[in-house]
């Protein structure tokens, strides 16, 4: 049946069963590209419609989010989980709250986690969830009936063993709490059934910090691979919210200067590098006062560029830390331009397809998002495993696991990846994290 498998044919079959859903088409192309040719080298994945399966979620569940607003109306938000796969282990991923969220969103990101989760190592399989809700402008209490709207639906389909959901945009440390609180009342059972907790009932230590200093170590592997240091490095950075600020931070403390922060209403440049006080305003400002990053420039005197991404800003490194599709063909023109050398994915998908053969088109070092971001995930998944053995380990020894975490899912890229030139971190991340995925699923047989 999939004897005559080809890239084309492939991908004419994935946009008709999923009609109208551009990011997942995209998130399947840009994976498919480098597995097909491994599955056509490999009959037995072939044979077993390995890749044909994984690219359909396991099951889709989608829900009615009923709440009231502090003026007392009712209001309906559409609630989401995609199941994508759990193969190597429980569903496991975040939960976005933003008005864009849709279908296709969700099964984009789902689809990305099953690599991701895979190349981290751990027993953690895939799934990504969320609500067209936005957080935005609602106040706390708004905030927590929504979420607990939420889980009274949601609950049904976790569990600790089963589907362990987590933060991801307009989901942190609140929401989390509220969502944990309802589940814990409706289940009546005190489990570690979401990640990303608070400290004190869970939570893992360095969770927090993963993602952002998770990217900001892969790319420190990558400069070394090549002989260099990140010591010196100007750094441009996307977004302000958890991976952003987490990825600066760690930046700084290796030697790096980060120039740029942004949000969705614009960008700051601070050419003398956002320090630690610094960073310590914008944490502030953002995940308290749920304030706006112009706020910023106006508080240190810095320029601030309204409507605009920061990539047309000079720099050895950029990371994109927002959102997806953020870094288009022009912008990625705009780096090679003014002399960026790597780019490295802090948020899900956030280069174009045309971006992404701009930059590796002209030897800029490409790390994406599902290779370079998945330390968020990987702390996650220590976070499972604290709470299944009932106890906390500390600081020092989980950043020392997502060190190395991050280093070995770097040598696996140049394990699958390596070409006649540079690393191709696409291909190595693509093959290396379907590999573990595909032969779980053919060791099940054809179910
Ligand atoms: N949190 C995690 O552990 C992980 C997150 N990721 C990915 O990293 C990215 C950022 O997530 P995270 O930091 O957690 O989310 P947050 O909600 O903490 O922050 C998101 C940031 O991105 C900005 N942003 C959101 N949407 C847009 C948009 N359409 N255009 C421009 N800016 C936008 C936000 O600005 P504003 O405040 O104006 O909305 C904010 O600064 C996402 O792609 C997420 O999937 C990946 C791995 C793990
Ligand atoms: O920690 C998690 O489970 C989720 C992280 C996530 O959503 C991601 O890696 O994109």
């Amino acid at each position: 049946m999939y004897r005559d498998l080809s890239l084309e044919k492939f991908m004419q079959g994935v946009i008709r069963r999923n009609p109208g859903e551009p990011e997942f088409h995209q998130a399947v192309h840009e994976v498919a590209e480098s597995v097909v040719p491994y599955v056509i080298q490999h009959p037995a994945y072939r044979e077993a419609g390995i890749l044909e399966r994984m690219t359909e979620p396991d099951r889709t569940i989608m829900f009615r989010v009923v709440w009231e607003d502090d003026a007392g109306n009712i209001r309906v938000n559409r609630g989401y989980r995609v199941q994508f796969n759990n193969a190597i282990g429980p569903y496991k991923g975040g939960l976005r709250f933003h008005p864009s969220v849709n279908l296709s969103i969700l099964k984009f990101l789902g689809f990305e986690q099953t690599f991701k989760n895979s190349l981290t190592t751990l027993p953690i399989g895939a799934g990504k969830g969320g609500s067209d809700f936005d957080p935005k402008g609602k106040s706390d209490r708004e905030v927590m009936r929504f979420c607990q709207a939420f889980m009274t639906e949601l609950v049904h389909y976790i569990g600790p063993n089963i589907d362990v959901p987590a933060g991801d945009i307009g989901v942190g440390a609140r929401e989390i709490s509220f969502l944990f609180g309802q589940y814990k009342r409706m289940a009546r059972e005190f489990t570690g059934v979401l990640t990303g907790k608070g400290l004190e009932y869970g939570g893992s230590l360095v969770r927090k910090e993963a993602t952002g200093y998770g990217a900001a170590f892969f790319l420190e592997a990558m400069l070394h691979h090549r002989g260099e240091q990140l010591e010196g490095k100007t750094c441009v950075l996307s977004g302000s919210g958890n991976v952003a600020l987490h990825c600066a931070e760690k930046l700084r403390q290796l030697g790096g200067t980060v120039v740029t922060l942004s949000d969705s209403a614009g960008f700051v440049y601070d050419k003398d590098g956002i320090d630690e006080e610094k960073l310590e305003y914008i944490k502030v400002l953002k995940g308290e006062r749920r304030g706006r990053i112009a706020d910023y420039a106006e508080r240190y005197g810095c320029e601030y560029h309204a409507g605009k991404a920061p990539w047309g800003v000079a720099c050895d490194v950029a990371f994109p830390c927002a959102t997806q599709n953020e870094l288009d063909q022009q912008d990625a023109r705009d780096l090679v331009a003014n002399g960026c050398r790597a780019v490295v994915e802090g948020a899900n998908m956030p280069t174009t397809v045309e971006g992404i053969k701009v930059l590796t088109g002209n030897g800029v070092l490409y790390a994406p998002g599902k290779a370079a971001n998945a330390g968020g995930v990987a702390v996650s998944g220590l976070e499972m495993t604290q709470n299944s053995m009932r106890l906390a380990w500390s600081a020092e020894e989980l950043e020392g696991r997502l060190k190395a975490i991050m280093q070995d899912i770097h040598g696996k890229c140049v394990e699958y990846g390596s070409g006649d030139e540079q690393v191709d971190y696409v291909k190595g991340a693509n093959v290396a994290g379907f590999r573990k995925v595909a032969d779980a699923m053919l060791a099940y047989g054809a179910v």
